[in-house]
C-alpha cells in the first residue's frame, strides 16, 4: 500500500528523475531548519479522494486546512513540504511505536519521517486546497481519525500539472528520497532527546506533548463524521 521503496539514488546531491531533469537531493543546510520552518500543522485524519492508494500506490493521509486552527496556511505557498509527522495510534494498531520520547502511555505518539502535498493538486485540478501526508513507513492498516501533528521542516518544491500518471508518481518518489536524506542530517533530527540534538526543544517536545482540548474536540468531530458517512455507506469522500 505505502510507497517508502523510494528508487536506490547515489550519493550525488542532484539526481536525474524520469521527466529528465534534475533537482537537488538534499534541501537547507546541515545547521538545520531556517526560518520561518519549522512550521507546526495539527489535526485528525480525514478522508480525501481514495486516489492516493487506488491510482498512485502512495496513501495520503489528509488533514484539515482550516486557518482558525493553523493561521499560517493561508499565507503559505502552494507546493511539497517534507518533516516529521507524530501520529497517536492505538496501541492495537500494527505499527503502534511509541518514540523513545518523553510522553504518558496515554499519550504514545509514533514519530515518521513525511513528505507532503499543500495545494490544489493540478493534476487533478482540485477546487480545494488540501494538506495531504505521506508517511515514510509501511502501514498495514489506515489510521483515519488519529490525531496527527506535523513539523513541517522545509518547502521541496512547487506542485506541478503532469502529462501522466507515472511522472507525478515518479517526482513523488523522489520528493521521498529527498525528505529522507535531508531528515538523517545531525542537526534536521527530531529523535535525540536527551542526546542534546538541536531539537532538543519546544518543538520536538510539542510533537508528543498530551492532546490541547480543541485537538481532541477535531478528533471527537472527525470520528464522528467517519462513523456517519460509514453508517450512510458513503465510499469516496469529496473534501
Ligand atoms: C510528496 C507529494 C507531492 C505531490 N506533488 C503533486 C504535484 O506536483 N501535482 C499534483 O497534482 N499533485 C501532487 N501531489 C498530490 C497527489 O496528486 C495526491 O496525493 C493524490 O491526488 C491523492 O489524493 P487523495 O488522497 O485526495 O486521494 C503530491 C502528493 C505528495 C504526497
Ligand atoms: N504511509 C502512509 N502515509 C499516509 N497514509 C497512509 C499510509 N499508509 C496507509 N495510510 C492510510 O491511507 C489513507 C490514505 O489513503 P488514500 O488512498 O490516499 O485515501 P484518501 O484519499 O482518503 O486520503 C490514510 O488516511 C491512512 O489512513
Amino acid at each position: 500500500m505505502a510507497n517508502q521503496e523510494t528508487p536506490s539514488i547515489g550519493p550525488a546531491e542532484a539526481s536525474p528523475i524520469a521527466s529528465g531533469t534534475t533537482r537537488p537531493l538534499l534541501i537547507g543546510p546541515p545547521s538545520g531548519p531556517v526560518d520561518p520552518y519549522p512550521l507546526r500543522m495539527s489535526g485528525p485524519v480525514i478522508s480525501g479522494f481514495g486516489r492516493g492508494s487506488r491510482e498512485l500506490g502512495i496513501p495520503t493521509a489528509n488533514l484539515p486546512v482550516d486557518s482558525s486552527i493553523t493561521p499560517w496556511i493561508s499565507d503559505i505557498p502552494s507546493g511539497v513540504y517534507f518533516g516529521w509527522a507524530s501520529l497517536l495510534l492505538p496501541p492495537t494498531h500494527p505499527q503502534y511505536k511509541p518514540s523513545s520520547l518523553p510522553s504518558s502511555p496515554e499519550n504514545s505518539w509514533s514519530i515518521f519521517p513525511m513528505v507532503m502535498s499543500i495545494g490544489y493538486n493540478p493534476f487533478y485540478k482540485n477546487t480545494v486546497r488540501s494538506a495531504e501526508v505521506h508517511l515514510l513507513k509501511k502501514f498495514s492498516e489506515d489510521f483515519y481519525g488519529c490525531a496527527m501533528r506535523l513539523l513541517i521542516m522545509g518547502y521541496i518544491r512547487d506542485e506541478k500539472d503532469y502529462a501522466g500518471l507515472e511522472a507525478l508518481i515518479a517526482d513523488i518518489n523522489f520528493d521521498c528520497e529527498v525528505a529522507k536524506r535531508s531528515l538523517e542530517r545531525e542537526d534536521w533530527r527530531v529523535t535525540q532527546l536527551g542526546d542534546g540534538g538541536k531539537f532538543e526543544n519546544e518543538a520536538t517536545q510539542w510533537l508528543v506533548r498530551g492532546l490541547e482540548e480543541n485537538e481532541k474536540k477535531a478528533v471527537e468531530a472527525a470520528r464522528e463524521e467517519q462513523k456517519r458517512k460509514e453508517e450512510e455507506g458513503v465510499g469516496e469522500t469529496k473534501l
